[in-house]
């Protein structure tokens, strides 16, 4: 049966219409080009219980093009989990550079660990065990902090998104780009409700609020990219 018209969605979606295609592109272009330890903590997460939570690896690969371009040093990560997303950033910030990087599950981060610590990046990474909402509230206490960021991903518990873009918005400088995961939630934005599982309705409904109120922020740019589970990069422009 077609992928769009099918009454519920797997926990591991393919946005793209062929799984096929999807494969062509990873085994082409994105898992030759992959790093040895981010390919190492990658596989080691696929026996994690959530281990289809991790950030798709071809979105990963266009975070690093941004993270290039923007020549970023100075980040924030909502949402670590075994830390693909968060080692992918330190491979690719100079040695300088810091992650501030925060989830409540310091366990999954755990998993994660070693292969940092075996590409020698443990030292650009602040890990903090926390909900982010408050560690992003501290941080603007300051306002030292405001407008010093180059770049943030987010890709946590979905119903805060706008909660953590009013937040990120002050404290990411003009120029630069915050990035959020699953803003197309397995392709049910697309779908009406009924033929949505329930367990994915409610975070549904606040990926459509999120779409719709990002699409009306005049402070940003952005491209909606149907990538991994969708990727929204939105560079604040005011
Ligand atoms: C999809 S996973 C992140 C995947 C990660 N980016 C990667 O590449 O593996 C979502 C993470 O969000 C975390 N999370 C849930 N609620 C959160 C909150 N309020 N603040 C920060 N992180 C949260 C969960 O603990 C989980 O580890
Ligand atoms: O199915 C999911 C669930 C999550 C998720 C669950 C609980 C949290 O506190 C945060 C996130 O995240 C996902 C995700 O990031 C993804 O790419 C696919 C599926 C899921």
């Amino acid at each position: 049966m077609d992928k769009i018209s099918k009454p519920s969605v797997s926990p591991n979606p393919v946005i793209l219409q062929s799984e096929g295609l999807l494969k062509y592109i990873l085994e082409t272009s994105v898992y030759p080009r992959e790093e040895e330890t981010l390919k190492e903590l990658r596989n080691a997460t696929t026996n994690h219980p959530l281990g289809f939570m991790g950030t798709a690896p071809d979105a990963g690969q266009l975070m690093v093009l941004f993270l290039k371009l923007l020549n970023a040093k100075k980040t924030i990560e909502v949402g670590v989990f075994t830390g693909y997303s968060l080692l992918l950033t330190a491979l690719n910030i100079p040695h300088d550079g810091k992650i501030t990087a925060v989830d409540p599950d310091r366990k999954a981060y755990e998993l994660g660990i070693p292969f940092i610590k075996k590409a020698g990046l443990l030292h650009k990474i602040d890990y903090i065990e926390s909900p982010a909402l408050p560690v992003l509230d501290k941080l603007l206490e300051d306002p030292a902090n405001e407008g010093t960021f180059d770049f943030a991903f987010v890709d946590a518990d979905k119903n805060n998104y706008w909660n953590y873009h009013e937040r990120l918005i002050k404290l990411i400088k003009i120029g630069g780009i915050v990035a959020y995961d699953n803003t197309l939630w397995g392709g049910t934005v697309a779908l009406p409700e009924i033929a949505v599982l329930e367990s994915k309705r409610e975070w549904r409904r606040s990926t459509l609020a999120f779409n719709k109120a990002i699409s009306n922020d005049s402070r940003l740019e952005i491209a909606h990219v149907s990538i991994g589970d969708g990727l929204t990069i939105c560079r604040r422009v005011s």
